[in-house]
């Protein structure tokens, strides 16, 4: 069996499960975020009381945070209260960030669990060696009620990562160059595995990068197997024992991709479409991309390595006059640590503007909405039209140094000559 068979046999009390199957599962944690207010109707509707155990969910306000009009303070107000009155070991109110981020900080994700959210990007947290998923309100209740969800076993491929990473290729373009080739429909309800090489060697951060955008492709989960750095991050915070699971040899995935990560170059996903991937200097050879913003911050580009890669590049400079630079942390604790390291001064200098930490534009709410006809390049993971503002505004994913370098020209720039 594959390890992420293993963690649904372990968690619907089976020997084992085979792709296709469908199983009703142990929910290790649910997180609800705060778009999803029907999960609380649909408890009450279902005849729910309490929680199934108020050690095992939590609401994180992260989409709305702080609250940009009446109707999302509302949300939160009975939200909040919903928490309160069940007594949740955890809550995370408008003081802590994006979801994907703050449950690891936690300690309520380890290898061998099954996490689900109302929020997509829970492939996320395939960079713990979990299994991570997204459901709607409906499904959420169930698990409030019950502690349970039913799962079809999904088929899983290899996506297998190869050697070296050259300088300025960060696990952003890594992410968006499988895209560009497995594109966005290519991975519909399976599961991907990430191996090679190159993930062996990945710091938890890229790893969360990696995994966050296997949504992009349609994948229902997304896994990689916990190194070191896995274990020293989880083993400092986890909240309760975890047992690592481990794929069997010889196992066979129903597809395998293998890309030679030394011979990859920056990347962008161009307009309007995150399977629309070309090489950033192909893009630019062709035509000059004039920016009215960049953005760096969300669950797939705004860690503490995300922001040090723009303040490396910015520091002691200035962006392009008429451009603005949003920088939005992904958590209270990676704001911590970049103002502690110098990199909000030095972004700050160099004209960014900084938000409170939470998804704020990366989906269009506040916080940095784009005007017709605005470009944007930025270190998040959607661009279809309208995601972070007007539809007619047009978004270039690319990693975060690349954002940074293409400010300070206020145009799209190789970042390589700037590192
Ligand atoms: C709106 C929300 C539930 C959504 C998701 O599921 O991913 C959001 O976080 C996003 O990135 O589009
Ligand atoms: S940061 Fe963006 S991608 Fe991540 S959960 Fe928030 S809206 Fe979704």
């Amino acid at each position: 069996m594959h390890a992420i068979e293993k963690i649904l046999a372990r968690n619907s009390g089976r020997e084992s499960v085979r792709t296709g199957e469908i199983v009703t599962a142990k929910v290790d944690f649910a997180e609800i975020n705060d778009l999803y207010l029907q999960t609380v109707y649909s408890f009450y509707e279902m005849g729910g009381e309490k929680v199934w155990d108020r050690e095992r969910c939590a609401f994180v306000f992260d989409h709305y945070a702080p609250c940009p009009d009446v109707k999302s303070a509302s949300n939160h107000r009975e939200m909040r209260e919903f928490a309160q009155k069940n007594d949740l070991r955890f809550h995370f109110d408008t003081n802590c960030g994006v979801c994907h981020q703050v449950m690891p900080e936690a300690g309520v994700i380890y290898p061998g669990m099954i996490v689900v959210a109302t929020d997509s990007h829970t492939t996320t947290h395939g960079a713990f060696g979990a299994m991570g998923t997204g459901c709607g309100a409906t499904d959420m209740a169930t698990i409030l009620m019950t502690g349970e969800l039913w799962f079809r076993v999904p088929e899983i491929i290899e996506v297998r990562l190869e050697g070296e990473a050259p300088k300025g290729v960060y696990p952003k373009d890594v992410i968006l160059a499988v895209l560009g080739k497995i594109r966005a429909d290519g991975a519909v309800y399976k599961a991907i595995d990430f191996t090679g090489s190159y993930v062996e060697k990945l710091n938890v951060a890229g790893r969360m990068t990696i995994c966050n955008m296997a949504v992009e492709m349609g994948a229902k989960t997304a896994y990689m197997q916990p190194n070191q750095d896995v274990l020293d991050y989880v083993s400092a915070r986890a909240v309760r024992p975890f047992e690592v699971q481990y794929t069997d040899p010889g196992y066979e995935y129903a597809e395998t991709h293998v890309f030679d990560v030394s011979r990859l170059e920056p990347e962008l996903a161009c307009p309007h479409s995150v399977e629309n991937v070309h090489p950033l200097s192909e893009v630019i050879s062709e035509k000059e991309v004039k920016l009215d913003q960049g953005y760096i911050g969300s669950c797939t580009g705004g860690r503490e390595e995300d922001i040090a890669a723009a303040a490396g590049i910015l520091k002691g400079k200035h962006i392009a006059p008429y451009t603005r630079l949003i920088i939005v942390p992904a958590s209270n604790e990676v704001l911590e640590k970049c103002i502690q390291e110098g990199y909000i001064q030095d972004l700050m200098k160099a004209g960014a503007t900084i938000t409170a930490p939470g998804c704020a534009a990366c989906l269009g709410v506040h916080e940095g909405i784009l005007a017709p006809g605005e470009v944007c390049i930025t270190s998040t993971n959607r661009n279809f039209p309208g995601r972070m503002g007007s539809k007619e505004a047009s978004l270039y994913l690319a990693s975060p140094a690349a954002v940074a370098a293409s400010l300070l020209n206020g145009k799209i720039t190789d970042p390589r000559p700037y590192l």
